[in-house]
């Protein structure tokens, strides 16, 4: 991932979130904390419960015994430094790698890394950190993609147009026409994907992920390399898809500015461990958390190393 301009020693003046508001040109949170319904904060209804995780890499700790706790209708938010551990995690949590320990629960049960179809049917979808469209494929078709892992008819039955085959089909396109809409690509629809601007494409991704209305949506930063304008609307589209679909999401965000406006919680890893979690106002004002983007060096550092990352 790459970091937002900016050293620690540009922030040092000031707590490195409000000078991450400026960094990244946003004055003011993308709007009010927590969007217009609240969050369940049930920790028994769990959508997602990380307990005791680590992994390494080779002699690399990447992950450090992380707890993780997402509730249902919640947008949590995941930051911390560059090599913090934060791509691991969300790998983790869509199989894409197996813990060395700890365990992965959905909704209660536990999960072993799953192929993407899998995935699908327990209700996650995920997006990826470069865009992973089919470019020459029209938006609809694009969105379409997004249901494939789920439709129940047989590879046969949808080749020589079964009944159920037929009924999958239409009901896969007014599933997808209407995310089209809800994300307001309606214009585009006919498009090839891969000519839309960056900001749209990335719209795009999320309608695809949507589209099998997910219980738990994970955001691989999904708000990089926008511009302000287009930051500030896809905020807006994640947390309406929060409050329409009840859909429970995790980000990893670089952009500080924006994740302490849309987030119902914040946990910040740093080498792989937890150091803080908390609502954005608790987070904001942890010592850990400050430490850790001014770059405090470690014991094990020479002095004066300083890390970036936001
Ligand atoms: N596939 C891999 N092979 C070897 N080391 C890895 C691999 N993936 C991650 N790491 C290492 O694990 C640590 C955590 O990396 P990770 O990508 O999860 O951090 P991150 O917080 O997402 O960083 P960034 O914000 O820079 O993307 C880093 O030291 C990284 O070099």
């Amino acid at each position: 991932m790459n970091a937002a301009p900016g050293t620690a020693s540009a922030l040092s003046s000031a707590s490195p979130f409000e000078a991450g508001l400026a960094l990244d040109g946003f004055d003011a949170p993308v709007s009010e904390t927590a969007g217009s319904v609240p969050a369940a904060r049930d920790t028994a209804g769990a959508v997602l419960r990380i307990e005791g995780v680590s992994l390494a890499f080779g002699g690399v700790a990447a992950l450090v015994d992380v707890d993780l706790e997402v509730a249902p209708r919640e947008i949590r938010a995941v930051i911390g430094p560059n090599g913090a551990g934060k791509s691991s995690l969300i790998n983790v949590v869509s199989g894409l790698y197996r813990p060395d320990r700890g365990r992965v629960l959905l909704a209660g049960e536990s999960f072993a890394p799953v192929p993407t179809a899998r995935l699908a049917r327990l209700g996650v979808a995920r997006t990826f950190q470069n865009l992973a469209l089919f470019k020459g494929l029209s938006v609809i078709d694009n969105v379409v993609m997004g249901l494939t892992q789920t439709v129940r008819s047989s590879f046969l039955g949808q080749i020589f147009g079964s009944p159920r085959a037929r009924r999958d089909e239409a009901e896969t396109r007014a599933r997808a026409e209407a995310i089209v809409e809800f994300l307001h690509l309606t214009a585009v629809r006919d498009k090839p994907a891969g000519t839309l601007p960056y900001g749209l494409q990335k719209r795009v991704e999320l309608a695809r992920a949507l589209v099998a209305r997910p219980k738990l949506l994970l955001l691989d930063e999904p708000l990089a390399g926008m511009t302000v304008t287009e930051k500030r609307e896809l905020s807006g589209y994640i947390r309406n898809a929060r409050d329409t679909y009840g859909t429970s999401i995790v980000l990893i965000e670089h952009d500080i500015g924006v994740v302490m406006g849309l987030s119902d919680r914040v946990a910040v890893l740093d080498y792989g461990r937890k150091i803080a979690d908390g609502t954005p106002d608790e987070v904001r004002r942890d010592q850990a958390v400050i430490d850790a983007y001014l770059g405090v060096a470690h014991d094990d550092e020479a002095p004066g190393n300083v890390r970036g990352g936001v």
